[in-house]
């Protein structure tokens, strides 16, 4: 075992008033050399990620950070080399962004990215990016209730959410699924369906898999643009990462009222969690929007929720 430390990087995920991502290409002679990148660099001596960002932008892309939150952490063994990507995503910026070094650059729709080549440690990121920092649990005791709860999603624009229907008598759960699709299609809204629902996944932009689901699976389940998993330790956090999930939820961080004296991780646990795993990783139960900033800094994507989103 190398005793190695780790280089610590800080790495910018900018994005432009229409959303677009900043990606810049790495110098021929570089690590890594040729490939695309998020602009970022080493940290120095004495530096906080955060000042090591700022420093970063400016040299490289001549921008000024404004407003930054952490996106996700990247553990990455190269075989020459491990780096520790600290990835923080810029969300306001002063100047115009310009190739300082003479590298190519360009800004690209997050649904382009994965036309670009990148370093292997690289794809999480991606994955990170093109997720919205809510993920909403769509449940309800009737077709009513499904319905306007949706349209409260909706309201708060919610881009991803997740069909569960735990709650829903089975009789109703085909036809309240196609009328939720048909809606979020319309809306652009994002549909991963619970495995537990058991339905064919053709209009669906994705699988939700259980806990129980995940642990089944040898491999990523195929045909799929999506695939998340439910997660409660690290065992499953790590089986999400090893078949390829493109992000789990991670629960449960609090207590909630629906799970009374349950076991909860806290946060100190959760993020703990997260910094053994490359996975962009939500977190869920008795949180609120208010503990997004928290949340983030604790390493997860972002939170998840059932009631969190519909008050
Ligand atoms: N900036 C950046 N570095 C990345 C990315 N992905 C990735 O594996 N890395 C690795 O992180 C390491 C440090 O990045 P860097 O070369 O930008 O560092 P730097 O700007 O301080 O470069 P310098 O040493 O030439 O001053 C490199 O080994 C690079 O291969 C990425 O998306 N952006
Ligand atoms: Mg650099």
């Amino acid at each position: 075992m190398s005793a190695t430390p780790a280089v610590h990087v800080a790495v910018g995920v900018i994005r432009d008033g229409d959303g677009n991502i900043l990606l810049t290409r790495r110098a021929r002679h570089a690590h890594q050399g040729g490939l695309w990148e998020f602009p970022g660099g080493k940290l120095e001596a004495d530096e906080s990620v955060a000042q090591a960002l700022r420093r970063e932008l400016r040299e490289e892309v001549g921008i000024t950070v404004k407003n930054a939150h952490p996106l996700i952490k990247i553990n990455h063994r190269y075989p020459e080399l491990r780096v520790l990507l600290d990835v923080w995503q810029v969300t306001d910026f002063s100047g115009t962004a310009d190739a300082r070094e003479g590298q190519a650059m360009r800004w690209v729709a997050p649904q382009r990215l994965s036309a670009y080549t990148f370093p292997a440690a690289n794809l999480p990121i991606i994955t990170a990016a093109r997720l919205p920092d809510r993920y909403a649990i769509l449940e309800g005791q009737n077709a009513e209730q499904v319905l306007s709860n949706l349209e409260r999603i909706v309201d708060k624009q919610i881009q991803l959410l997740q069909l569960r229907l735990k709650t829903l008598p089975t009789a109703a759960v085909s036809a309240v699924c196609e009328a939720v699709l048909e809606k979020c299609q319309r809306r652009g809204i994002r549909v991963l369906l619970n495995s537990d629902l058991a339905l064919s996944h053709r209009n669906a932009d994705g699988i939700h898999l259980s806990s129980r689901a995940l642990l089944a699976c040898r491999s990523r389940p195929p045909h799929y643009q999506w695939v998340a998993a439910s997660c409660h330790n690290l065992s499953e956090l790590r089986h999400a990462e090893q078949i390829g999930a493109d992000f789990a939820v991670l629960a449960p961080i609090l207590p909630t009222p629906t799970h009374p004296g349950a076991r909860t991780l806290g946060w100190e646990a959760a993020a703990n969690l997260i910094t053994r795993v490359n996975l962009p990783v939500f977190f869920l139960g008795g949180l609120e929007l208010a503990d997004m900033d928290r949340a983030r800094h604790a390493g997860a994507r972002g939170i998840a929720g059932i009631s969190a989103f519909l008050t």
